[in-house]
């Protein structure tokens, strides 16, 4: 099915259920082995999905990781979370079709898009149109680096949502709130509730969660899927307590 990934995050936007993305920066595992140990732990705990890329990579081995990945739990949705064209597989199941709508930077609106487009109408992902915003996390990230723009303030929920509002009218059907790989502060639970109340699109927001208290914050502002890179890199643990938190709250949604 083409659309298990459309379906599970636009299920989870309209029933109020959470979920989390495991962002797996491909530079940083060293070990293999100890690396499938961790995903079989995760996939045991029900993870939701593995998003993979980083701002700027080293090596190229998205194939090889993937690959492994699938032979622990071929199940678990493995999403691309590009930097750029060049964090292409065949074998992931899906890839955030990034517009970095809050910077005017054309490459990365429409410029990268046009370059990749005709290899993804030949593969079997699922293609997900992602309006991606920036805001401000109170230190300079790579990708503000990288991608040459500024980030939207972190106080000023009005230019978040003129900025969503606009995605959303030319089309764009996933949002992602993104403080930035290793922020300090995250994204301000005003502009995620503010996003959430203007648009109906399923809202994925990271970038600084390093704590379960910043995670809980994050979801009781609206986001449905929380993405943690940094924060496991230093304590994988944290993906545990946030997938046990995840597991009673959609409970209780069962129950009420
Ligand atoms: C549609 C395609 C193929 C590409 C789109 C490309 C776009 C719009 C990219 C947006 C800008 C960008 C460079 C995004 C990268 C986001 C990302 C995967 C961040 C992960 O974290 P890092 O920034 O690598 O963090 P560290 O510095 O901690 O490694
Ligand atoms: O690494 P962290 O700070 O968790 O950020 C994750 C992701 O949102 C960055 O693009
Ligand atoms: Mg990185």
């Amino acid at each position: 099915m083409r659309n298990k990934i459309e379906q599970k995050l636009k299920a989870l936007s309209k029933e109020g259920k959470k979920a989390l993305a495991w962002l797996i920066d491909p530079d940083k595992i060293v070990e293999d082995f100890s690396f499938l140990e961790q995903v079989r732990e995760m996939s045991q705990l029900n993870l939701d999905f593995i998003f993979i890329g980083g701002s700027l990579i080293e090596k190229n081995d998205l194939d090889r990781i993937i690959k492994m990945i699938k032979e622990v739990d071929s199940d678990l949705p493995v999403i691309l979370f590009p930097g750029s064209v060049i964090q292409f597989s065949n074998h992931a199941d899906g890839i955030l079709f990034l517009s970095l709508i809050s910077g005017r930077n054309p490459d990365l609106l429409i410029g990268q898009h046009v370059t990749i487009a005709p290899l993804l109408a030949k593969s079997k992902l699922e293609v997900l149109p992602t309006g991606y915003m920036l805001v401000d996390g109170g230190v300079a990230t790579s990708v503000n680096y990288i991608s040459q723009t500024i980030p939207l303030p972190n106080h000023k929920p009005e230019l978040a949502v003129a900025t969503a509002l606009a995605g959303a009218f030319l089309g764009l059907q996933y949002f992602y709130l993104d403080a930035g790989s290793g922020a300090k502060i995250p994204v301000s639970p005003k502009i995620i509730d503010s996003i959430k109340k203007s648009i109906q699109a399923p809202l994925i927001v990271g970038g600084g969660l390093d704590t379960l208290q910043k995670v809980k914050d994050t979801f009781h502002a609206g986001a449905d899927v929380v993405v943690i890179g940094n924060g496991a890199e230093k304590n994988l643990s944290l993906l545990t307590e946030v997938l046990e938190y995840i597991h009673v709250l959609n409970l209780s949604l069962n129950i009420n």
